[in-house]
């Protein structure tokens, strides 16, 4: 593949900006990439370990001359950011981010947005729980989705750009609209993300009752609570808060669904349960048939390993 921008800057050089890094490097889709992250240690890391072209030790800086920024920072971090490089972005330059939520990111960076600058928001939907500049992998993107969700009309050739860049990064890339984006992702992602950190919260209580056998004979299905509960506290912590009233929403729906089991199984009502579970089950398959079954034998662990 080719070079898509001469110059990209990554602000906050984590787990997403490292795997950009590293993907874009792969295919050489950018002439140089630069990198800014707040902490020192952040930076001297990502310097030792070659993350990026060359590491700044100012926002400003890294944006300089950039043809396509990336925001890689926790979604409450966004606006202090958009605010710190607006003066110094490139007129023609894009501006994009890879927050999990798309609402606050556009109503906290869109007003900064210099005229002449193309604002596309978007969202990679792979990851993983380990965070950090050492965390990143070339191929954390290779056949997930990542989504465009721009507000309103767009620069063509900066959107088919972008889109470009992710597609040369192993993603499929859609579209769309913010608000959607984000009931779709409360449904999806944030809300099964609370549940899992409540388990495991469960589970630690009861650890104190029965002296760490939960832990110790904690079976795959836990286990695999625990790894999404090990996930990063300011990046979910921001999520929450920047996705209230969907998150809420699907919290409702859930609980009611849940007292709903409750009930099934304190007036041992089988068939509901029978009923529900298959239903459940209906769904998995026929993800699987689609041909979107996740659990290729390296998704979401890459080199951190299990
Ligand atoms: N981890 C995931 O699974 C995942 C998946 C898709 C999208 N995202 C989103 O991507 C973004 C980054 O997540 P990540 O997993 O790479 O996080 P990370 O914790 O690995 O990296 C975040 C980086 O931002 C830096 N940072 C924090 N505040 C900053 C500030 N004010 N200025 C400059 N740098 C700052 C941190 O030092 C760190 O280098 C978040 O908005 C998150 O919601 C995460
Ligand atoms: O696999 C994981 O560890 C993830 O949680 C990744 C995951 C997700 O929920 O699928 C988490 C947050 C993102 O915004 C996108 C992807």
């Amino acid at each position: 593949m080719s070079v898509i921008y001469d110059r990209v800057a990554l602000i906050g050089l984590g787990l997403i900006a490292g795997s950009m890094s590293l993907a874009m490097r792969r295919r050489g889709l950018a002439g140089e990439v630069t990198g800014y992250a707040r902490s020192a240690e952040t930076r001297d890391t990502a310097r030792r370990i070659g993350l990026v072209d060359r590491v700044c030790d100012s926002a400003a800086e890294a944006v300089e001359g950039a043809d396509l920024v990336v925001l890689c920072v926790p979604v409450g971090a966004m606006e202090a950011v958009a605010v710190d490089i607006a003066p110094h972005l490139k007129t023609g330059a894009t501006l994009s981010d890879v927050g999990s939520t798309k609402r606050a990111v556009i109503d906290a960076v869109g007003p900064h947005v210099p005229q002449g600058v193309h604002f596309i928001p978007a969202h990679p939907l792979a990851g993983t729980e380990h965070s950090g500049p050492e965390s990143g992998f070339a191929k954390l993107f290779d056949n997930r989705w990542c989504l465009l969700v721009p507000e309103g009309g767009v620069d063509d050739a900066a959107m088919a750009n972008l889109r470009l860049l992710w597609e040369g990064m192993g993603a499929h890339v859609d579209q769309m609209e913010p608000d959607h984006h984000d009931l779709v992702l409360a449904v999806t992602s944030h809300a099964p993300h609370l549940i899992a950190y409540t388990m495991v919260g469960v589970a630690d209580d009861l650890r104190r009752v029965t002296d760490s056998e939960v832990i110790k004979y904690s079976a795959a299905g836990f286990r695999d609570f625990t790894r999404i509960a090990a996930s990063d506290p300011t990046m979910w912590r921001d999520v929450f808060l920047s996705n209230k009233d969907a998150t809420l929403e699907i919290l409702g729906r859930f609980t009611e669904e849940l007292f709903a089991l409750q009930r099934a199984i304190r007036t041992g009502d089988g068939d509901h349960l029978f009923d529900y579970f298959s239903r459940t089950r209906a769904i998995r398959r026929g993800i699987i048939e689609a041909g979107q079954d996740t659990d290729a034998p390296d998704f979401g662990r890459g080199k951190q390993g299990e």
